[in-house]
């Protein structure tokens, strides 16, 4: 049985205010959340202030990237043993507005995974393939394409220590979900792919999903067999939403 896992990736929003207010919001929310481990992702700036408002609670704290760099002469950069530093557990890795807007590849992709992984944290890495690239019936070459630059560049037994987050760009911020049955579908796919590699990984490791996740279709999507949780971007936003998909997370979870 693997633990649900519920990640808020709040983006490129909130200010010192409305963080404190979201955070302190879920907090008091999440203490009846006992059976999902629950996850959120702020922006850099406001990690100091959230480490200090999560400390004593259950709530894990995470990152939205990383750089690929220890250390150094690398302007604008924050380094994995910064995020660390700073209570990181988790870095969301591979996202695909990394991808689209920052060019990030599947090198510099896997080169993010090890370093978080090296640095003690948990990597979340992020699949999913475009409209056009699912009406052309290339999901899964897409994906598989996604999780073989990472297998390749650092191997099999760095799965041991991350999540992957099969997020289908079309769901993204559209309010378009893919349904239980799409879902379920590339994520058996996804375990299937890494049980040809490793059949322990395959049976332990979580697989997320993300895209237009909400109180409303949560408990459908985390019913299915081979989804562990869900990357949460707009319903986090809004703290009784995300309480809301935790406690699908622990309806679930109680159900099994
Ligand atoms: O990382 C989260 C995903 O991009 C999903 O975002 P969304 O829930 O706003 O569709």
């Amino acid at each position: 049985m693997r633990q649900p896992l519920i990640a808020g990736n709040w983006k490129m929003n909130g200010n010192r205010s409305s963080v404190e207010t979201l955070l302190s919001n879920v907090i008091n929310g999440a203490s009846t959340i006992s059976k999902t481990e629950v996850v959120v992702c702020p922006s850099f700036p406001f990690l100091d202030l959230s480490e200090r408002l999560l400390s004593g609670t259950s709530i894990k704290l995470g990152a939205q990237n990383t750089s690929t760099k220890e250390s150094g002469a690398y302007t604008g950069e924050v380094s994995a043993s910064m995020l660390a530093n700073f209570g990181c557990q988790y870095v969301i890795c591979g996202h695909s507005e990394r991808r689209e807007y920052y060019g990030e590849t599947d090198a510099i992709i896997a080169e993010k995974v090890s370093i978080c992984v090296e640095k003690g944290m948990r990597a979340i890495l992020c699949v999913g393939e475009t409209l056009n690239q699912r009406e052309q019936e290339q999901t899964e070459s897409v994906i598989s394409t996604q999780l073989d630059g990472v297998i390749t560049q650092i191997g099999i037994d760095i799965f041991n220590n991350i999540e992957i987050a099969y997020e289908p760009v079309w769901a993204i911020g559209t309010g378009k979900t893919a349904t239980p049955e799409q879902a379920q579908s590339v994520h058996a796919f996804i375990r299937q792919k890494i049980a040809s590699h490793s059949l322990v990984i395959a049976e332990k490791i979580r697989i997320l999903y993300g895209g237009s996740m909400k109180a409303e279709n949560a408990c459908d999507l985390l019913s299915q067999s081979d989804i562990d949780g869900g990357l949460i971007g707009g319903a986090s936003l809004v703290a009784n939403d995300f309480l809301a998909i935790c406690r699908a997370g622990d309806t679930v979870a109680s159900q099994n």
